[in-house]
């Protein structure tokens, strides 16, 4: 049985005002997605397709005009679209911004023992259970008294990680989740949410416009096509695939300019561009 299915799923925004009605706009059309336990399924899309629409129809945060969610095969919400406590539970986000996800008046602790607080676990239990989160996603617990808004964005991005992971949650929503990190610290995140998925056995739905973040990360992958998720055999592969992710892949930018040769080595390419830069800001000055 899979754990989260979204069957026949519409969903319109109203736009214009009172006096200067437009007609909706129609983002989600008839659109479905299914994600097994334990599987990372990326979503992938061009901005305004509608990925994170689907993503808030997942966490109950809107409801759709059609279609249902069923998550371990119970639809999501109650008849008064109320979603049930234990629900709630097993489904958590992380999103693209940490600092606005986290209080800044809350130290590193209070960020992660907040739902923790919330399920009724206080005392030394909730100090231990909060010290091996933090542990779990490589911050040193003993930072955990620092203001959360001091530590870097990777740092926080953890620490929201780790929070997002103190119910024990079944399905973790990642929504943009690296998309504002350096390189390096992104690398080091995907390979922590790895190791994490195998070890808590969560499953991931990892929204992103970067096609380059789902390769050795995802085992499925969906990409956004005229409302709709498609899902892709083989995103990497020689094969036809939908528009939009042709258009994505279009967007990746080659690792060396176009047009120069295999003969120009990669050090000679950065200097040239660097003396250039350099000649410009001297004539600039
Ligand atoms: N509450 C809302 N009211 C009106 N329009 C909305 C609302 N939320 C989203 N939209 C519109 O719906 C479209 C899809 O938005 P959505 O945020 O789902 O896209 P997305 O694929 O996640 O884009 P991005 O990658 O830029 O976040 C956009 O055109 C957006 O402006």
């Amino acid at each position: 049985m899979s754990l989260l299915e979204m069957h026949g799923l519409w969903k319109n925004y109203r736009r214009g005002g009172f006096f200067r009605r437009q007609p909706p706009l129609s983002v989600l059309r008839d659109a479905g997605l299914r994600i097994v336990a334990g599987e990372c399924v990326a979503l992938l899309g061009a901005s305004g397709s509608g990925k994170s629409t689907l993503g808030r129809l997942l966490l109950g945060l809107e409801t759709p005009d059609a279609g249902e969610v069923l998550f371990e095969g119970q639809p999501l919400l109650d008849t008064r679209g109320r979603m049930r406590a234990q629900t709630r539970r097993s489904i958590q986000a992380v999103f693209q911004d940490p600092h606005g996800a986290t209080s800044p008046r809350f130290s590193a602790f209070e960020v992660v023992a907040e739902p923790l607080r919330y399920a009724g676990l206080r005392g030394a239990p909730l100090r231990a259970r909060v010290e091996g989160l933090a542990a779990s996603v490589g911050l040193d617990p003993s930072e955990l008294g620092r203001l959360a808004h001091r530590f870097s964005g990777g740092q926080l991005q953890r620490l929201c990680i780790a929070r997002a992971l103190a119910p024990s949650p079944r399905l973790l929503l990642l929504d943009e989740a690296v998309s504002s990190l350096d390189l390096e610290t992104q690398a080091q995140i995907l390979n922590l949410l790895s190791g994490l998925r195998a070890s808590a056995g969560v499953a991931f739905l990892f929204i992103t416009h970067d096609l380059r973040l789902v390769r050795g990360f995802a085992q499925r992958c969906y990409v956004m096509q005229d409302g709709q998720p498609v899902e892709v055999a083989e995103p990497f592969g020689q094969g036809p695939v939908p528009p939009a992710l042709g258009a994505l892949r279009a967007a990746i930018l080659p690792a060396r300019p176009r047009g120069v040769g295999p003969q120009l080595v990669e050090p000679e390419v950065r200097f040239r561009a660097l003396s250039a830069s350099l000649s410009m800001t001297r004539r600039c000055c």
